[in-house]
């Protein structure tokens, strides 16, 4: 069935048709603004993402709208969906090189996910990059001759073996980096395998980044430092952040965060395949929230199995931290059942005192993410 409509209504709809039509050419004359900007930083080595820039501009932005009567939280979303945009565009130009006598990259397991967007990232910055993969271990030595960087990208539960059998005759000055989301023990396989400079590096976020300006690259270091900062410098020209951590404790974190995290949303995934959940009734009842949820669990199983196999099993300690959190909610339950509703009541506000202020910070940025979950709906 058509929607209702009246003339007076077309008319009005022509004339924001008119306007969004302007939109878009003032959208088209920005994002030729920020070409020129990519092509301005790219030729000076500036970063992709300047933050002082972009809390300068939007406080001014927000200002300006107040006065016109305008929401500034509108102008705000608006504005960091553009400038999302021009961080994509930015990245098309290139990036400055910052390491020029570094002879060639090698990538092992370079036609892994990962693999391939650091190769994309080195090559927009000028490097010569050179893959290898499982089968390329026979053509080994000719790749790794001259090479001033390796890096390796290979599925956790093989990294250690692949480092300590197949790179200890790296050149003696070649930087070995590795992109494993464990640090402990492929940093101190590294160490053993090579004598010369060695990094550990964590990208936080997953190969589908359009960009990465933004997302932050945990850094261990290993040894000689001064000899790989070009690269952390390039990092940083690609727009991310490096936060520098030690392997054990970083470890430690990422039980927490991706260990326990995905193998919560697995069972809940499992539970509703289970329970035979029709998705499309749920779908229907949801809330942006649940919506949300559902969609946070529902992307694990579009994803490589092996892959959160690898991160889930990859540590002894994960199983210790999801042991406590079954303990944590086998008490939860036992309260629901024993129908003590004002304990539970008691619990909820010691976690919440334990949050602090983050409950309310976490509060308003769920807000803006529930938002753009309602936006996305159609029909
Ligand atoms: O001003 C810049 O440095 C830009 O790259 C442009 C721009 C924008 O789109 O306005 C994009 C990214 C930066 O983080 C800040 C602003």
């Amino acid at each position: 069935m058509n929607e209702k409509t009246t003339a007076d209504l077309e008319k009005l709809r022509d004339l924001i048709d008119g306007v969004d039509q302007q939109l878009l050419h003032l959208l088209r004359k920005r994002l030729d603004l920020v070409a020129q900007v990519g092509a301005v930083k790219h030729a000076a080595g500036v970063p992709i993402y300047a933050p002082q820039r972009e809390a300068s501009m939007l406080a001014k932005r927000r200002d300006e709208a107040q006065k016109m009567n305008v929401s500034p939280q509108l102008i705000e979303d608006i504005l960091r969906r553009l400038m999302r945009e021009s961080y994509l565009n930015e990245k098309d130009v290139g990036f400055k090189q910052v390491k020029h006598d570094l002879g060639h990259i090698v990538v092992v397991g370079g036609e892994g996910q990962l693999g391939q967007l650091f190769t994309q990232m080195l090559t927009l910055s000028g490097y010569q990059v050179k893959s290898l993969d499982k089968n390329d271990w026979h053509r080994a030595n000719t790749l790794f001759d001259g090479a001033g960087l390796v890096i390796v990208t290979v599925p956790i539960k093989v990294t250690c073996s692949v480092i300590r059998e197949h790179l200890t005759n790296l050149p003696q000055t070649c930087i070995l980096a590795d992109l494993t989301s464990i640090k402990e023990q492929p940093v101190d396989a590294m160490l053993d395998a090579h004598k010369g400079p060695v990094v550990g590096l964590h990208p936080m976020f997953g190969p589908d980044v359009g960009s990465l300006a933004k997302q932050v690259i945990v850094v261990c270091h290993g040894r000689h430092s001064e000899a790989y900062q070009w690269l952390l410098d390039q990092i940083v020209i690609w727009g991310a952040r490096t936060v520098e951590a030690e392997p054990v404790k970083h470890d430690k974190a990422m039980q927490l965060v991706q260990a326990m995290r995905h193998f919560s949303s697995f069972v809940y995934g499992m539970n509703l395949c289970e329970e035979q959940a029709d998705i499309d009734t749920l779908l229907q009842f949801s809330s942006p929230i649940y919506r949300l949820e559902l969609a946070m669990v529902g992307r694990l199983f579009a994803q490589d199995p092996e892959l959160y196999a690898d991160i889930i099993f990859a540590q002894q300690g994960s199983q210790d931290a999801i042991s406590d959190y079954l303990d944590n909610y086998r008490n939860a339950l036992a309260l629901l059942k024993s129908g003590d509703r004002s304990t539970f009541v008691e619990e909820f506000k010691r976690v919440a005192k334990w949050f602090g202020d983050f409950a309310p910070q976490f509060q308003h940025e769920s807000r803006a993410m529930l938002q753009s979950v309602n936006d996305m709906k159609a029909g």
